[in-house]
C-alpha cells in the first residue's frame, strides 16, 4: 500500500508523545480505532494513519515556552485517502494539525511511483542550461529595482543596461503588477525588442521573467498570451497564490515557459521554530513538485538572511536525485560580487546568482553592476580571489571596494 509518510516537530510532556502521535495518526484519517466493532475495523484498516516513529529529545537552542520535551513524530498516511493533488495531500496532513498549538511539518517523503503524479520543472537545470547555452558556471540574474509608478521607457532603459551588464536573467520585482505605466504585455513585447538590440549589439543574450500576476482566473490566460507573445520565463507568486496553481501553470504545454517561484509571503508560515512548514519543504520539495525551474530564497548572507542550514536543506531538496527534474536554487536578497565566492562554495555551480540592489547600486550603474557580477563569477570558477582578478577588472575593482570581498 502506497503512503505519504509527514515528519513533523511536536512538542509535550515526557512520555506523552507516543500517544500524541496516534491522535494525530488516527485524527486526521479515521478518527477512531478501538472503539470500532472488529467488521469496520477492517473495512476501514487501509485508510488508518500509521505512526511510524517518535523521536523524543531536548532541544536547548529553540525550548518552547513550557519547557517541553521535542519529537519528531512520523506519521504514514495511505495515498487511497486523498486524491494525488497538493491541497488535499496538505489538508489532509497538516490542516486541521497546523491549527493545534506548536507543530510544525518538517517534510513530506513521497516514493518515487507517486511522484509521478506532479509535474516536476518542465525545463529543470538541464533545460534551462540548454536555453541559455550556459554549462560550465553558476547563473545570474538580476532584478528590476524602483519601477513602480515609472513608464515603459524607464522600464526600457533599466532593461537594456541589466542585459549591457551581461547577466543572464532579468525578472521583474515581485511587487510590480499589471499596472497602466508598464503593461504586462507591453513589459513583454517592448522587452523582447530591447533584448534582441542588446544581443545584436553585444553578442550576449538575456532572459526576462516577467511577473504573472492578476486574479488567479485570469492567470492561465495571461501565460498564454505571455507565451504567444514571445515571453522568455514567468515569475510567480506562488505562495500568495498556492501551490497548485503553479502546477497548473507548469502543467499546461500551451504556456511551456520556465518558471520562477519567488517566496513573498512564505516568511508567514516558515520563519518560526514552533508553527508552520520547514522552509526546505515550502521553498524547495513542494515547489519543485508543483513544476518550478527556479526557487527563490534568502540566502543566509544578504539583507532578509535565512539560517545557513534552512538555505542548504532548500539547495537540496531542489537538487537532489529522483524522478523530477531538477530546479535551480536561487539565493537571493542582499546580493554583491563580493559574495559570489562564498555563493558558489555554498550553492555550487547548478545555482543562480541574483541581485537587486546589488547590480543596480554599482558605481558605474546596472550594466557596470552586471560586469561585476560576471568578472566575480569568472574568478571564482577559476579559483582566483576577488582582489586578484579585480586588477583586470575594473567594475569587479570598484564593486569589492563598496560592498567588500576578497
Ligand atoms: C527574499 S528573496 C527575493 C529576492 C528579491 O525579490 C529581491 O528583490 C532582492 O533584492 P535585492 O536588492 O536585495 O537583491
Ligand atoms: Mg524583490
Amino acid at each position: 500500500m502506497s503512503e505519504i509518510i509527514a515528519s513533523y516537530q511536536v512538542f509535550g510532556r515526557p512520555g506523552t508523545l507516543e500517544k500524541k502521535a496516534e491522535g494525530i495518526a488516527l485524527g486526521l484519517t479515521i478518527g477512531s480505532w478501538t472503539d470500532l466493532p472488529l467488521l469496520d475495523q477492517e473495512q476501514l484498516k487501509k485508510h488508518k494513519g500509521r505512526v511510524v516513529s517518535v523521536q523524543e529529545f531536548y532541544d536547548d537552542e529553540h525550548p518552547n515556552r513550557y519547557g517541553e520535551v521535542k519529537a519528531e513524530v512520523k506519521v504514514a498516511y495511505p495515498v487511497v485517502n486523498f486524491s494525488a493533488d497538493l491541497p488535499a495531500i496538505l489538508t489532509t496532513v497538516f490542516g486541521k494539525l497546523s491549527l493545534d498549538g506548536e507543530v510544525k511539518l518538517q517534510d513530506l517523503a513521497f516514493d518515487e511511483e507517486y511522484l509521478r503524479n506532479f509535474p516536476g520543472p518542465r525545463f529543470g537545470i538541464k533545460g534551462i542550461r540548454s536555453l541559455i547555452d550556459v554549462y560550465n558556471r553558476p547563473l545570474t540574474m538580476s532584478i528590476f529595482k524602483g519601477v513602480i509608478g515609472r513608464d515603459i521607457e524607464f522600464l526600457k532603459e533599466q532593461l537594456k543596461q541589466q542585459a549591457l551588464g551581461g547577466v543572464d536573467l532579468v525578472k521583474d520585482d515581485e511587487i510590480l503588477f499589471d499596472n497602466p505605466l508598464t503593461p504586462f504585455t507591453e513589459r513583454i513585447i517592448q522587452g523582447k525588442k530591447i533584448l534582441q538590440n542588446v544581443y545584436e549589439e553585444t553578442g550576449h543574450r538575456t532572459l526576462y521573467a516577467v511577473n504573472l500576476t492578476g486574479r488567479t482566473s485570469e492567470l492561465r490566460g495571461k501565460a498564454r498570451l505571455a507565451k504567444d507573445l514571445g515571453a522568455d520565463a514567468l515569475l510567480f507568486n506562488v505562495h500568495t497564490y498556492g501551490l497548485d496553481a503553479l502546477q497548473e501553470l507548469a502543467e499546461d504545454n500551451q504556456v511551456d515557459l520556465p518558471l520562477m517561484a519567488h517566496p513573498a509571503f512564505s516568511g508567514s508560515f516558515t520563519s518560526s521554530h514552533f508553527y508552520g512548514l520547514s522552509a526546505a519543504l515550502a521553498l524547495g520539495k513542494l515547489v519543485r513538485i508543483a513544476g518550478a525551474d527556479f526557487s527563490l530564497f534568502p540566502s543566509p548572507y544578504g539583507s532578509v538572511a535565512m539560517e545557513k542550514s534552512h538555505t542548504l536543506c532548500i539547495a537540496k531538496s531542489l537538487t537532489e536525485e529522483n524522478v523530477l527534474q531538477e530546479t535551480f536554487p536561487v539565493p537571493s536578497a542582499g546580493i554583491h560580487p563580493g559574495l559570489v565566492p562564498q555563493l558558489l562554495h555554498d550553492f555550487g555551480i547548478d545555482s543562480v546568482m541574483n541581485a537587486g540592489g546589488g547590480v543596480h547600486g554599482h558605481p558605474d550603474g546596472a550594466a557596470g553592476g552586471g560586469r561585476a557580477f560576471r568578472q566575480a563569477v569568472s574568478a571564482a570558477i577559476n579559483g582566483e580571489t576577488l582582489a586578484d582578478a579585480a586588477e583586470n577588472c575594473p567594475e569587479l575593482g570598484t564593486a569589492i571596494s563598496l560592498w567588500g570581498g576578497k
